[in-house]
Parts: C-alpha cells; sequence; structure tokens
C-alpha cells in the first residue's frame, strides 16, 4: 500500500504501544499516586483546575475532598473514561515517572523503524492522542529506543483538538498544521477515529493489531494493516 502525504499523524495506544502499555503499566504507576500529587501540588494552578472540573463533571460539592475526587478518577480509569483532567493529571504523574526513570515507554517492533523511515523521508509528524500533550511529550523522552522527541513537530490532544471521534477536530489539527486535509494521512486502532478523519477529507489507516482491542473491529472502507512496516508513504 502507497499513500501520498505530507503529514502523517499518529494515534498512541493501540497504534504504536500496546494497549497493556497504557492500561496496566501506565494506570497501574498513575493510581496510587494521584491522591497524593492532588495534595502536593495543590498551588499548581493547572492541578487546581482539572480538581475543580473533576468535581463539576461528576457532581461533587465545590469542597468535595481529594479522597472523593480520587474515587471518582479510579472510576473513570477502571471504565477507561479518557476525560481531559483525569488525562492531564496522569500525564503530570508520569511526566515525573519518565524524568525519574520509573518509567520508559515500549513500541511495537514495527514502530519506530517506520517512524524513522517517514521522517528520513521528508514527511512531517505529529501525533494526536487523548494522552495529554504533557505525558506524550515525556513518553516519546524515554523510550526504549531513546529520545524520539525529535521526530514530531507537533502534539494535539482532546483539549488543544477536541475529541477524537468527532471530524471538528482533525479540521482544527488541519488548520494548526496549515495542511490540506488530503496531504494528512491519519493512523489508528480505532474505527469511529478513523471515520471521523476521513469525515474532514484525510487518509486514514486503520491498525488491527494481533491480540489488540480492536484487532476484529470492522474498519469499513479505511485501509487496514496489522503493522507500519506495510505502510507506504510518499511525501505529497
Ligand atoms: C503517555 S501517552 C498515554 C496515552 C493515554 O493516556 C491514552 O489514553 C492513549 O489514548 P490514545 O488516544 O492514544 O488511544
Ligand atoms: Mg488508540
Amino acid at each position: 500500500m502507497t499513500l501520498s502525504a505530507k503529514w502523517v499523524v499518529v494515534d498512541i495506544e493501540g497504534t504504536l504501544t500496546a494497549t497493556s502499555q497504557v492500561h496496566v503499566v501506565l494506570y497501574d504507576y498513575a493510581r496510587p499516586r494521584l491522591g497524593p500529587w492532588i495534595e502536593q501540588h495543590a498551588d499548581d494552578p493547572v492541578v487546581r483546575d482539572a480538581v475543580r472540573e473533576i468535581r463539576e463533571l461528576a457532581e461533587l460539592p465545590a469542597d468535595a475532598g481529594t479522597d472523593r475526587v480520587v474515587a471518582v478518577l479510579h472510576e473513570w480509569m477502571a471504565a477507561d473514561r479518557k476525560i481531559a483532567p483525569l488525562k492531564t493529571l496522569q500525564g503530570l504523574i508520569w511526566q515525573r515517572g519518565y524524568a525519574d526513570g520509573e518509567l520508559v515507554a515500549e513500541f511495537f517492533p514495527d514502530v519506530v523503524p517506520a517512524l524513522r523511515g517517514w521522517h528520513a523521508a521528508g514527511l512531517r509528524l505529529a501525533v494526536f492522542s487523548s494522552g495529554s500533550v504533557a505525558g506524550q511529550v515525556a513518553f516519546f523522552s524515554k523510550t526504549t529506543d531513546g529520545d524520539l522527541t525529535g521526530l514530531f513537530e507537533h502534539h494535539f490532544d482532546t483539549v488543544n483538538a477536541g475529541p477524537k471521534r468527532v471530524a471538528s477536530s482533525y479540521r482544527a489539527i488541519a488548520t494548526a498544521l496549515a495542511a490540506e486535509p488530503g496531504d494528512l494521512v491519519f493512523l489508528s486502532d480505532v474505527p469511529a477515529e478513523l471515520d471521523a478523519a476521513a469525515e474532514d477529507g484525510w487518509r486514514t489507516v486503520g491498525l488491527a493489531r494481533a491480540g489488540e482491542p480492536y484487532a476484529d473491529a470492522d474498519f469499513g472502507a479505511h485501509r487496514v494493516v496489522d503493522s507500519l512496516a506495510l505502510v507506504e508513504i510518499e511525501p505529497a
């Protein structure tokens, strides 16, 4: 399969890294640290705003204590709700974990060669993930293949772009990149995300990786592969 594009925009979970890397390794790391982080960073406006938003979304009283906020966050994590203030707090905790050497990002074996190959060929790379931009940058900075942050020119999340299953988020990204939708290719394991990108005119590639949650999903008219090694992209 050969595509022509200027930008390659990649999802993280299920596309670059196993879902278990996020749901087990990263969520297990964040879970016990949420309460202490909220308490120890109570004066950080980012944390304060996130906690206020969590209370509002969960319909908790404005003075609900950290234990009640954390209980909500644990419920959201158990249900894998990708809610922005949760992702903000997780991202801060993971940022510290990567900086302290307690976390190291791992990818499917085909990922780093593909990313490096596209970058070397002159394609421009960006990330669109539910994980916060801070969490994404930390994730790519400490990987089993070293610091990969230099590969990516832009990072998008649900705060600076919008929800991943809504076409307007892909319009916002195309505008931010000053790119025509037809010059953008989006790679994701979630058909609904690909549908939203295609609705905005993007090219799309679905990742149906063995053992991953969407391995047997219906990808409709989207191109589908089980490895990035099968995705050839020429600079447009
Ligand atoms: C350090 S990035 C963590 C990714 C994350 O938190 C997440 O929810 C992944 O969602 P995606 O949109 O990449 O499938
Ligand atoms: Mg994904």
